[in-house]
């Protein structure tokens, strides 16, 4: 089964836990993003390692190719399955961060992928325009992204589910799409701009899907996870 990955947005280890009791021992795929990782720094990572989940450590750095390279080195070391960029930090930053995640990766350990976040699925279309001063569609900057990312040598990209089609146009086969801003139907898109439901993920070809809220915030987590799970597996 494919796991969709969620998004550990809790302010400390204890929410982590609470969440996590809903699960008995099935083994998950989570997200460690800012919010936790800030809070409770690296050993969040090992802890939830030990209980025997992957993580996906989601601090989307964006620093000069110098300091992009040293921090993926140290992050390489967390044995994380997964981390990220930012696209708009460059070329060069993103080759820095590669050669950091080569770097220090131990011999016989895996190097965790590396995605690099095209445009946020919370940014609409004309705050793109009006925020960035991008003069060209969402689409076409997508686009351009990924390529810049695949160019650069990365593992993919984090971007909408309603730009997979198009990426997988302009990329090779293995450069993979994780697709943030999923929501089942009836739920609630809170700041998310470019949602999909996991049915329409799953259909359309996102490689991985993360979702948080419609789990963490249900009365009923491990209910939530569930049928996300299935839908994304194609039974719905
Ligand atoms: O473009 C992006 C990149 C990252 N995210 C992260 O994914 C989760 C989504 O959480 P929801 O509660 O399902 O909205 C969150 O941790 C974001 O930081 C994203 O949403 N979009």
């Amino acid at each position: 089964m494919n796991r969709p990955i969620i998004a550990l947005d809790f302010p400390d280890r204890q929410g982590v836990a609470d969440f996590l009791n809903h699960f008995s021992d099935e083994k998950l795929y989570v997200k460690v993003g800012m919010e936790l990782f800030y809070q409770e720094g690296p050993e969040i990572v090992t802890w939830l390692k030990a209980l025997g989940h992957d993580i996906f450590l989601d601090l989307k750095l964006h620093d000069i190719p110098n300091t992009v390279e040293s921090a993926m080195r140290g992050i390489a070391k967390l044995g994380v399955a997964m981390t990220n960029v930012h696209a708009a930090g460059g070329q060069l930053m993103m080759e820095g961060a590669m050669r950091g995640l080569v770097a220090g990766t131990a011999e016989g350990q895996r190097r965790p992928q590396l995605i690099a976040v095209t445009q946020l699925t919370s940014t609409s279309e004309a705050a793109m325009q009006h925020d960035q001063l991008i003069a060209v569609g969402l689409a076409e900057s997508v686009s351009h992204y990924a390529q810049l990312t695949q160019a650069s040598g990365l593992d993919g990209v984090v971007c909408s589910a309603l730009e997979v089609s198009d990426i997988k146009k302009v990329t090779a086969n293995a450069f993979v799409c994780l697709t943030p801003g999923i929501r089942p139907s009836g739920s609630q898109v809170g700041d998310q701009k470019r949602v999909v439901t996991p049915a329409d993920a799953y259909q359309i070809g996102s490689d991985y899907i993360v979702v948080g809220r419609p789990i963490t915030q249900s009365e009923t987590p491990a209910t939530a996870y569930k049928k996300i799970l299935t839908e994304w597996n194609g039974d719905y």
